[in-house]
Parts: C-alpha cells; sequence; structure tokens
C-alpha cells in the first residue's frame, strides 16, 4: 500500500470509528435511562439493586458473544460490568432524590 493510499485508508476508518462510537454512546445512554424504571419497578417489589443471578447471566452471554466473535472475553465483561456499574449507579442516584 503507497503512502498516500494509506493515508486515506486510515482517515475513512477512522471516520467509521467515529460513526460507530457515537452509535455505541446512543445505546449506553439509552441502556443507561432504563436505570428509573427498573429502580422504580424495583422498590415496589422490594428488591434490592443488586441482582447477582442477572449480572452472572449478562456475564455469560457476554462470554459466549466473545468468543463467536473473537474477542478479548476479559475485556469484554470488564466493558459489561462497566456499563452495569453505570446502572447501578443512576438507579441509586434516582432512588436517592425520592
Ligand atoms: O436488571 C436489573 O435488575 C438491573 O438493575 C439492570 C442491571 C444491568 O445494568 O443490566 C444492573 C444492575 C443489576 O445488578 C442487574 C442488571
Amino acid at each position: 500500500m503507497d503512502e498516500s493510499r494509506a493515508l486515506e485508508t486510515l482517515k475513512r476508518s477512522r471516520r467509521e470509528i467515529d460513526r460507530i462510537d457515537r452509535e455505541i454512546l446512543d445505546l449506553i445512554s439509552s441502556r443507561t435511562s432504563l436505570a428509573r424504571e427498573i429502580a422504580e419497578a424495583k422498590v415496589a417489589l422490594g428488591m434490592e439493586i443488586f441482582d447477582p443471578e442477572r449480572e452472572l447471566e449478562i456475564i455469560e452471554r457476554t462470554r459466549r458473544i466473545a468468543r463467536a466473535y473473537g474477542i478479548n472475553e476479559d475485556k469484554l465483561i470488564q466493558l459489561m460490568k462497566i456499563l452495569m456499574d453505570l446502572s447501578k449507579t443512576e438507579q441509586k442516584e434516582l432512588l436517592r432524590r425520592q
């Protein structure tokens, strides 16, 4: 690949990453915004915010997907745990403000 083509490839790839990153952040925002109704449902059900069984289910699903896509399992699980922490933090904050 010559330098000019390489530069074009890099620029095009970065534009695609920027587009994908915006999609990811939109989805993270949507995922986190569900915290309000989840928190309210848990209060009505007398449930704790932390649900270890559900988190294990999500982690095992993430592990299966990581294997299917050939992505590092531990890293993808770390990412999923951060998303769950985001949700728990939002739920705690919502309940604190009630
Ligand atoms: O499904 C729930 O019970 C949630 O509170 C959502 C969620 C998640 O982010 O997926 C967050 C915290 C719980 O421990 C389990 C899962």
